[in-house]
């Protein structure tokens, strides 16, 4: 596989990035057809083998309103956990941050919405009753030292992921949002989650590296949608956004080989193209 590497530095840009792997729960959350608990096990496996450090496993939410996301404790018991891998998994109250932690999950997210209307059709209440759900979840986790990754740093989450679920943001859009957010969190403690609708989302993402972000979420072959978010797409692949930082000569310490693979064993399985424009173009080489 050819691979250009920039000769010149951009400025600003962090040393290191971590890359949080969306793929098998925003991956697959929105994909009709159930995807067997094995296969989402077997593709959790593959992608420990990668060098990827963070690995969003499953959600603990309601099987009557994401039925793909039922497995969840199945999937949490049933993953080999690699050392030096994270596997934090999304709580929305405290009944799924209970279910979580006896499935084993040592790291959790809680999620919430920028908008009222989204906010209601995703999670069935209000922002302000979201706030009191997560203030419940993130007091439990923190009394049993459970990390709390995204979302309302002020409650004590150690990292705030910034989500454009619709992928409408733009350069523009990202700096001037981020501008906004780094007068009240430093830019250490937040990460970025672009959906890649409107084509935009590894220049979005670069525009965060070179503010100091070093957190970005992607989902291997560009999977991924919010089933509550119309007109929601994939996430940026991880393919494409490794090669991106690869190219920049920023470390990651992921295998880009080893991501494709096991982005084509799960597409294999939901009888998917991948989305991720370097997949494309290395498999047709
Ligand atoms: C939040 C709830 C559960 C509220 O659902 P609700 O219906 O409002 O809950 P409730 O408290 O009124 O309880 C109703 C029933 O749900 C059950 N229940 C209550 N809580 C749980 C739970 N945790 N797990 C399992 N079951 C639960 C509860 O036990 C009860 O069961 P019943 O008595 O009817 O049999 C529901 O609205 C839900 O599951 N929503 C799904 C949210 C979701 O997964 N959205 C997609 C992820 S967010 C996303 O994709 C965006 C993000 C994060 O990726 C960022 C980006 O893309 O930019």
């Amino acid at each position: 596989m050819a691979e250009y590497q920039e000769s010149s530095q951009l400025s600003g840009l962090p040393e290191y990035v971590k890359i949080v792997e969306v793929g098998p729960r925003d991956g697959l959350q929105n994909e009709k057809v159930i995807v067997p608990t094995d296969i989402k096990i077997e593709f959790i496996n593959r992608l420990s083998q990668t060098g990827l450090s963070v690995i969003e496993v499953t959600s603990f939410v309601s099987s009557k309103w994401v039925p793909q996301m039922a497995d969840h404790t199945e999937v949490m018991k049933g993953i080999n956990q690699y050392p030096g891998v994270r596997y934090p998994v999304l709580t929305p109250n405290l009944q799924g941050f209970h279910r979580a932690v006896a499935a084993g999950a040592t790291e959790i997210s809680v999620f919430g919405a920028a908008s009222e209307s989204f906010s209601k059709k995703n999670i069935n209440c209000s922002i302000e009753e979201s706030m009191g759900k997560f203030e419940e979840v993130v007091k439990s986790a923190r009394h049993m030292n459970i990390p709390v990754s995204k979302r309302l740093y002020g409650m004590g989450c150690y990292e705030v992921s910034l989500g454009d679920t619709i992928g409408v943001g733009t350069p523009g859009s990202m700096k001037r949002m981020l501008e906004s957010v780094m007068k009240e969190i430093p830019p250490g403690a937040l990460a970025v989650h672009c959906h890649d609708t409107y084509g935009q989302a590894l220049a979005n993402i670069l525009t965060a590296l070179q503010m100091g972000i070093n957190v970005v979420d992607s989902a291997v072959s560009g999977l991924g949608g919010c089933p509550y978010a119309k007109g929601a797409s994939g996430n940026v692949a991880t393919e494409d956004l490794i090669y991106m930082l690869n190219g920049l000569g920023l470390n990651t310490g992921v295998d880009l080989y080893k991501v494709m693979e096991a982005g084509d064993f799960i597409c294999k399985a939901v009888h998917k193209n991948t989305n991720s424009k370097v997949a494309q173009a290395s498999f047709n080489a």
